[in-house]
């Protein structure tokens, strides 16, 4: 099965990518050691793929059970961080135990905070089912909930023990949802690969009609991107951070709207616009390509805009909060062209008012 590796050391893991690899994911017994496993899903995904998991580790002499959450952004709360831990308090779940998360990047950030934290720290299993997921929120090690006062606040990095990938589930996804994927996997090409960019562009029909061999290999090239900045910085020190690109203005949508309102992802194209734009202004991306970042996100039908209701000022008091902000200034990812990007900390008050206005 073809794989890439996340290097971290003692903490490396695969990312395997095959498509039905979740009817035959008897391998990810390797990965398990202990005897009890807890599936963490949601009630959209349970009814499409939980059975086939369950059916994929039967047989293994392991103790499988399952914990089924509300659907939705709205789900990621410490309130459900709790309802989980009471579960696994109740069935006796011990440290050799193994989460395994069956969703997208609200069941994987929630269920990698619950592994990061019961008993200190038990081993967990992504298995992402949206396009966001797999090319993104699965890898890496961020786990987290929201807070009311900001996105993704109260949290982990804490690395899966392994990523499986079955792009034949994105057949299920509503077209709304693939949409958001498309706002990250775009995202890699502006801060880090032209070439990616570019393969987008030749391929984005074959993309949006998911013909496979374009999936694969569009979801492959996404993982690599992460895991190549994750093994240089895994705690956003430095180059992790281009991977905000977006997000500093797309969390204070996402926030302001009120959590599942705006999907993260078209929050984050809109936010990309703004990056795009405010990095126009100050003469480090030309129009032009200004123009090529729009038109993919439009040929996606990703938001091109903010909201209409949201002030300047919703915006900055949101920002000021955004985890990027380092002794009270507020720090941006900036693309510099097409296919690199960089973190600026003097944007002027003057150069926000000019953008959001
Ligand atoms: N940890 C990270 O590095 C990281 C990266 C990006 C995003 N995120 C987080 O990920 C979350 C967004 O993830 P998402 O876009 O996957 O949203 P999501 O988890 O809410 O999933 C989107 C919708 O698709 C449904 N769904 C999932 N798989 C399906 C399938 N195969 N078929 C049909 N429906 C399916 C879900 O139930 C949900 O309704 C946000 O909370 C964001 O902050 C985290
Ligand atoms: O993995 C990362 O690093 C990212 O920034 C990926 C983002 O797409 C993702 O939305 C992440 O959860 C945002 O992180 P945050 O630290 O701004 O909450
Ligand atoms: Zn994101």
């Amino acid at each position: 099965m073809p794989s890439i590796l996340v290097d971290l050391g003692e903490r490396s893991y695969p990312i395997a990518i095959q498509a039905g690899s979740l009817q035959n994911a008897g391998f990810l017994l390797d990965a398990i050691s202990g005897k009890q496993v807890v599936i963490i899903t949601n009630d959209v995904v349970a009814p499409l793929y939980l059975k086939t998991l369950m059916n994929t580790l039967s047989g293994a002499n392991k103790n499988i059970t399952h914990i089924i959450l509300a659907d939705g952004e709205a789900t990621k709360t410490l309130a459900s961080f709790e309802l989980i831990m009471t579960h696994l308090l109740q069935d006796r779940i011990s440290r050799d135990a193994c989460i395994i998360a069956l969703g997208g990047g609200v069941i994987g950030d929630l269920s990698g905070f619950v592994a990061a934290c019961y008993q200190r720290g038990i081993d967990f299993i992504q298995i992402p089912t949206t396009l966001l997921s797999q090319v993104d929120s699965s890898v890496g090690g961020k786990t987290a909930v929201n807070h009311p006062l900001g996105k993704n606040m109260i949290g982990a990095f804490y690395q899966p023990k392994a990523v499986v990938i079955d792009p034949t589930t994105l057949q299920s996804l509503p077209q709304k949802e693939f949409a958001a994927g498309m706002a990250e996997v775009i995202k890699y090409g502006i801060i880090y690969d032209s070439t990616f960019f570019k393969w987008l562009n030749t391929h984005k029909a074959d993309i949006k009609q998911q013909e496979p061999k374009a999936l694969s290999t569009m979801i492959a090239r996404c993982c690599q991107i992460k895991a190549d900045i994750v093994n240089q910085d895994e705690k956003e020190h430095g180059i992790r951070a281009l991977l905000n690109l977006g997000h500093t203005f797309g969390h204070a949508i996402e926030a302001q709207m009120g959590y599942g309102n705006w999907l993260h992802g078209e929050a984050v194209a809109a936010g990309t616009i703004l990056a795009c734009k405010l990095s126009a202004m100050r003469n480090q991306m030309l129009r032009s390509e200004l123009r090529q970042v729009s038109n993919i996100l439009g040929y996606f039908d990703l938001p091109l805009t903010g909201p209409a209701n949201m002030s300047a000022q919703d915006y900055i008091t949101h920002m000021q909060r955004d985890k990027k902000v380092l002794s009270g200034t507020m720090r941006f990812i900036l693309p510099i062209g097409i296919g690199n990007a960089q973190v600026v900390s003097d944007v002027t008050q003057a150069q926000l008012s000019e953008l959001l206005n």
